[in-house]
């Protein structure tokens, strides 16, 4: 592809260069990392949270890069270096343009807790409804005869695009994917054609990487007011304490707001009675009614798949068809998984909720069904936000009967000091660091009617301590403990 091809016309500052002879060099990919750059690639230097990118041009051009894109000029450099006022959004649009092929249905969903579970319904009642459908977000990719493990919840755009082309070329016509606040304060979803956009709510998360909520909420909305092309439709949880606000934000932007919820208008929830690990729910939309039955614990569970359906009905399934197929749906992995039952039938989950809000949604939301205690395995993770650790100690022990407090992902900070910060507000928690001795304690612990939640790592396959993963899963230590099998 010729470079003026690759940058498109969105950047008017860089109109002389495309004129002349770096308009007409021929690209062979692009990067923002120099080390991966091969000869005639692109690499565009973005100044970011950790370093500058421009400070690794020589490095790109030793490598062979055939141009670099970066925010200021550069000396002594072999390759031509354009400046563009934006390098992140230049890398969207270029690697959008340089892949091309997209998923002509695509619909992305942001939110501090839901994205992964709403991507993953979208995905399911797509598939249900005959369509070739795929979902992209904190657990990997999932495609039919795909299912990679993930790292990143959206992906940087390179990799995110080559990515959507490879799921194109495989016959995906659907893709639901998450739209994090950093991938969209990063400019990582710039370049994908949405179909629709969505919120679920939001929650107090990343307040290390935002400096207050009201830039972590705009970070969000950036989905409705600068990636989702006017028109589109906007489905909104209408019963979250900033869904007026998000509503708002959506229609100024020119969209088809679409609500859903006890307070939405689009698909409402009439009623809902919850079971032990299921849910019947009262849905209507137009003139009709719905009876569904939710084969998932957690009344949030109701919420993520209203948001689910509201999207997969805006981009032309039928209402009867979308709700009928919330009846198989499988929740996302991780997220209130019932890994297993104790022989005394007490019930044992595993959890993705490492913020406030979602360890407090889900210990409230196992209460109806639990005729014993609750008990909840948890910690909280290193180099991130230290402010929600007494926060989420104070949670627990409100909300639970048995707290005990173990390490998750402690990476560079010392295991012990993180878990005193939570205990300090945990009075009468159990403190064990390990991980494994932790579940293997709490389950057994286990009286008749009792449920386990052990939050926070859901899906993960590793524990991240003093720069080393080592395997773990909780789900695999759960089980082996349900077992009686020690290791
Ligand atoms: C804080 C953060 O979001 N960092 C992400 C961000 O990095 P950055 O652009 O700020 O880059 P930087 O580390 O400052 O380096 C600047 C530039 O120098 C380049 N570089 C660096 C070294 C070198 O030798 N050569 C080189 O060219 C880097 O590639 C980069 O382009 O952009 C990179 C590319 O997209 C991401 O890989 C990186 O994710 C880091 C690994 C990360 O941990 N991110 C987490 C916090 C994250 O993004 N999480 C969200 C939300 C999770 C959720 O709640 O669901 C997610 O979407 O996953
Ligand atoms: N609608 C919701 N409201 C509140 N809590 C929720 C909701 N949906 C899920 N949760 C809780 O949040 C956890 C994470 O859910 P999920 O992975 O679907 O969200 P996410 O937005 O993708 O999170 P992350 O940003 O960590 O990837 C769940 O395990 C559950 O505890
Ligand atoms: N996307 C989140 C996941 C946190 C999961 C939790 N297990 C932890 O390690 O804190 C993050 O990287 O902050
Ligand atoms: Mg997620």
């Amino acid at each position: 592809m010729l470079f003026r091809d690759l940058a498109g016309n969105a950047f008017p500052e860089l109109g002389q260069a495309l004129a002349g002879d770096a308009g007409a060099l021929e690209v062979a990919g692009l990067s923002s990392d120099s080390r991966k750059i091969t000869p005639g690639m692109v690499f565009v230097a973005i100044p970011g949270t950790k370093a500058d990118g421009s400070r690794f041009i020589a490095d790109a051009a030793e490598k062979g890069a055939a141009l670099v894109v970066a925010a200021g000029s550069a000396e002594n450099v072999s390759v031509p270096v354009l400046t563009v006022g934006n390098p992140r959004l230049f890398l969207a649009l270029a690697a959008s343009r340089f892949y091309g092929r997209q998923p002509e249905t695509m619909a992305a969903v942001t939110g501090t807790a839901g994205k992964t579970s709403v991507a993953s319904f979208t995905r399911q009642i797509w598939a249900l409804a005959g369509l070739q459908a795929a979902m992209i977000g904190t657990t990997g990719v999932i495609a039919p005869g795909r299912s990679d493990y993930g790292s990143l919840t959206t992906p940087d755009p390179a990799a995110l695009h080559a990515l959507l082309a490879e799921l194109s070329d495989a016959g995906v016509t659907h893709a639901a994917m998450e739209a994090s606040s950093h991938g969209l304060d990063q400019y990582r979803l710039d370049g994908v054609r949405l179909a629709a956009g969505a919120f679920t709510n939001l929650g107090r998360d990343h307040m290390d990487y935002h400096p207050t909520v009201e830039d972590y909420f705009a970070a969000k909305m950036h989905l409705f007011d600068r990636v989702l092309p006017k028109g589109s439709p906007a489905i909104i949880n209408a019963d979250d304490p900033w869904s007026e606000r998000a509503v708002k934000v959506a229609r100024d932007a020119g969209h088809d707001v679409l609500t859903v919820g006890r307070n939405g208008t689009f698909l409402t929830l009439k009623r809902v009675e919850q079971k032990r690990d299921s849910q019947f729910a009262e849905i209507s939309h137009g003139s009709e009614i719905f009876e569904v039955r939710l084969p998932l614990a957690g009344e949030f569970q109701i919420s993520n798949a209203l948001v689910a359906a509201g999207i997969a009905i805006a981009t032309g399934v039928e209402a009867k068809t979308a709700l009928a197929a919330l009846e198989s749906i499988e929740g996302a992995a991780g997220r209130l998984q019932l890994a297993g039952r104790a022989a005394n039938g007490a019930l044992a989950y595993v959890d993705y909720a490492h913020k406030p809000d979602a360890l407090e949604k889900v210990l409230a939301s196992v209460r109806p069904f639990t005729t014993g205690r609750v008990l909840v395995v948890f910690g909280c993770g290193g180099d991130r936000d230290t402010g929600k650790r007494p926060i989420m100690g104070e949670i627990a022990t409100r909300l639970a009967d048995v707290v005990i407090v173990t390490d998750d992902n402690p990476r560079s900070e010392e295991p012990a000091s993180i878990r005193s910060e939570i205990m300090k507000a945990a009075p009468g928690a159990t403190e064990i660091g390990d991980r494994h001795e932790a579940i293997a304690f709490a389950v057994s612990q286990l009286q008749q009617g009792d449920t386990l939640i052990v939050a926070g790592k859901g899906h993960e396959e590793g524990q991240t301590a003093g720069g080393v993963t080592r395997p773990f899963s909780d789900l695999a230590e759960v089980r082996k403990a349900l077992e009686g099998i020690s290791s």
